[in-house]
């Protein structure tokens, strides 16, 4: 499992234990990590350090002396280095041993002409094959601003123009991007690999930041002792969690899912939903969809039972038009039975736009924050999960009465902070909520929070997220199932892997589907893949779990 903490947490860790080392151990061991990371780079292109030409970017706090120390190690092994000074302020000593070891030192800083600043990073830039990023990590604040934010603005349309794209590995968070939410302010840096000291941050798991920090190395400096604020889930982290079926088991003790989908509009889309909870491996398949579509879905889908009856989850709201008020009833009517009997309970698509309609169905509940008074409110609970896109999450987000500065909220606000969105509207509704997109995001209403960045672009496809919907459905009914026979009920935190489980398997999934492989490839030359249906991604679901279980 990927974990990331709070930057000011890694911090006070890493002050107590730069306090306890010798002058600048730490930051030398953190530049020994950044110089094998380039290393490591060089030889994936083919390259080896002795011979190549890199450029440091050197702000004026300890990341910059990361940045200055790693230069020199490069320099020890016969790499051609240059650091650029972006701040009167480098850090002394690294500043001396860099020179020491015979990096070329650009004093950008003290440049007062734009147009000097501009001709020195061009011709430093475009010669190097390598950038390290190492101008602001952990101490910075807001967007990049003055000379910072000129090199780097540069640098990106460099990088943008050249032919032979340099390879970039930024220090710590790349710079600009060390924002707690995963906002990305301004002007930065696309790593190829950052090499982060001590601990992940915030940034590198919460997108759309970890968009830009490429493959992520960890220098472990010593323990931390924080809270996790983030987490992502692994192939192992799955079949962890995964019931391997037994001798003793029998299909109520897979978990039955109950599939709630269609409209008029929309009949068919039950059907993706329905054979992605069976791919899964739900023991059996309960299916309410429209009669229109009951030929089709058991042509494709035999094994699906037709009757309502005993099940472990519910899911509701795929394919519904909310026009269509018997399909609204239905799914109201379904989703309130489950939720009085404390059954998981999937409600994505339309189903999101009704969540009013159940929650009114359902019984107050007395609830205090803090010291103000205690208040009746009518809330999920956290065994409920909502799968908006940003669409449904910004006119979710609106009906909830949150604004932002537009008056409502606007797809755009949950785009820019969708960890922040989605731990709000899981806090407001009581329900953990499935923030899809690019890089979804899992919040549960008691803080759990799970970011999953496998999915290939050719997910975005109509029907992948009635697919994502029925193995939600089959894993929470697996869990539901285990839970049962242990005695306890699924608690917000199983709840919240689940669904990020549910989300590993679907991504990887649309991977397989894709022509890619399972995880993300090393090198400059990676595979593109090739266009899915959503239908794809469920024929490959199996392939995904055995993936994560082998
Ligand atoms: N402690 C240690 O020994 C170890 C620390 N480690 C490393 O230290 C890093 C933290 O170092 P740090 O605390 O010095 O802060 P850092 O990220 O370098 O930034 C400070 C500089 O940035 C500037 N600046 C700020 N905001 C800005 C903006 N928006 N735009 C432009 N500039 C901005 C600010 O300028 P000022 O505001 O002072 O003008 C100041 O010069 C951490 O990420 C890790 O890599 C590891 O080596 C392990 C050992
Ligand atoms: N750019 C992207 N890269 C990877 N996955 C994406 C991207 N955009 C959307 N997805 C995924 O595709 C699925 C789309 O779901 P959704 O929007 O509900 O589609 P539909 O309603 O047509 O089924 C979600 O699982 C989402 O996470």
């Amino acid at each position: 499992m990927l974990r990331a903490y709070a930057s000011s947490d890694v911090r006070r860790a890493e002050g107590e234990l730069v306090a306890a080392a010798p002058q600048d151990a730490l930051m030398k061991q953190a530049a020994d990590g950044v110089a094998a990371a380039v290393s490591d780079q060089l030889t994936l292109l083919g390259a080896t350090v002795h011979g190549s030409t890199v450029l440091a970017l050197v702000g004026g706090g300890d990341n910059g002396g990361d940045a200055l120390y790693a230069a020199k190690y490069l320099a020890d092994s016969g790499a051609k280095v240059q650091a650029l000074l972006v701040s009167t302020k480098a850090h002394p000593r690294a500043l001396a041993a860099a020179k020491k070891a015979g990096v070329d030192i650009l004093d950008a800083a003290r440049l007062t002409k734009r147009s000097q600043l501009r001709a020195l990073v061009a011709e430093a830039a475009n010669k190097a094959g390598v950038w390290v990023d190492g101008i602001v990590g952990t101490g910075g604040s807001g967007p990049l601003r003055g000379t910072a934010a000129t090199v780097v603005g540069q640098l990106v349309s460099l990088r943008d123009s050249s032919p032979d794209e340099p390879v970039v590995v930024a220090v710590d968070v790349p710079s600009g991007l060390g924002g707690e939410d995963g906002k990305v302010a301004g002007p930065h840096l696309t790593a190829d690999v950052t090499v982060t000291m001590g601990a992940m941050k915030n940034p590198a798991l919460l997108p759309p930041a970890c968009n830009s920090f490429g493959s992520i190395e960890v220098v472990e400096l010593g323990p931390v002792e924080a809270p996790v604020s983030a987490c992502r889930l692994t192939a192992a982290d799955v079949a962890d969690l995964w019931k391997v079926p037994g001798r003793a088991d029998h299909k109520y003790t897979r978990g039955v899912v109950e599939v709630v989908a269609g409209s008029d509009s929309y009949p068919a889309t039950g059907i993706i939903c329905a054979r992605a909870a069976a791919r899964t491996g739900a023991g059996m398949v309960r299916v309410n969809i429209p009669a229109a579509a009951s030929a089709s879905l058991f042509a494709v889908l035999p094994e699906a039972v037709p009757v309502s009856g005993r099940s472990q989850a519910v899911v509701v709201g795929p394919g519904l038009d909310p026009k269509d008020e018997g399909r609204v009833d239905e799914m109201v009517r379904a989703a309130t039975k489950a939720i009085l009997r404390s059954l998981p309970v999937v409600v994505d698509a339309g189903g999101i736009s009704i969540i009013d309609r159940i929650l009114a169905r359902l019984p107050e509940r007395a609830e205090s924050m803090g010291s103000s008074p205690v208040r009746r409110v009518r809330k999920f609970a956290p065994n409920v999960v909502l799968t908006p896109h940003a669409g449904e999450a910004a006119q979710l987000a609106t009906r909830l009465g949150f604004s932002e500065a537009s008056g409502g909220v606007a797809r755009s606000d949950i785009e820019a902070a969708p960890a922040k969105w989605a731990g709000l509207l899981a806090e407001k509704t009581g329900a953990t909520v499935l923030l899809k997109g690019a890089v979804s995001v899992v919040c549960g209403p008691e803080g759990d929070t799970f970011t999953q960045a496998e999915a290939p672009g050719w997910t975005a496809t109509a029907g992948a997220g009635d697919a994502l919907a029925g193995i939600l459905g089959a894993v929470l009914a697996m869990e539901q199932a285990q839970a049962e026979a242990d005695g306890h009920s699924l608690s917000a935190s199983e709840t919240a892997a689940g669904a990020a489980a549910g989300t590993w398997v679907h991504s990887i999934a649309a991977r397989l589907a894709a022509g890619l492989g399972a995880g993300p490839e090393l090198g400059r030359k990676k595979k593109v893949g090739h266009p899915i249906l959503a239908s794809d991604i469920v024929q490959q679901i199996p392939a995904a779990i055995e993936l994560a279980l082998r």
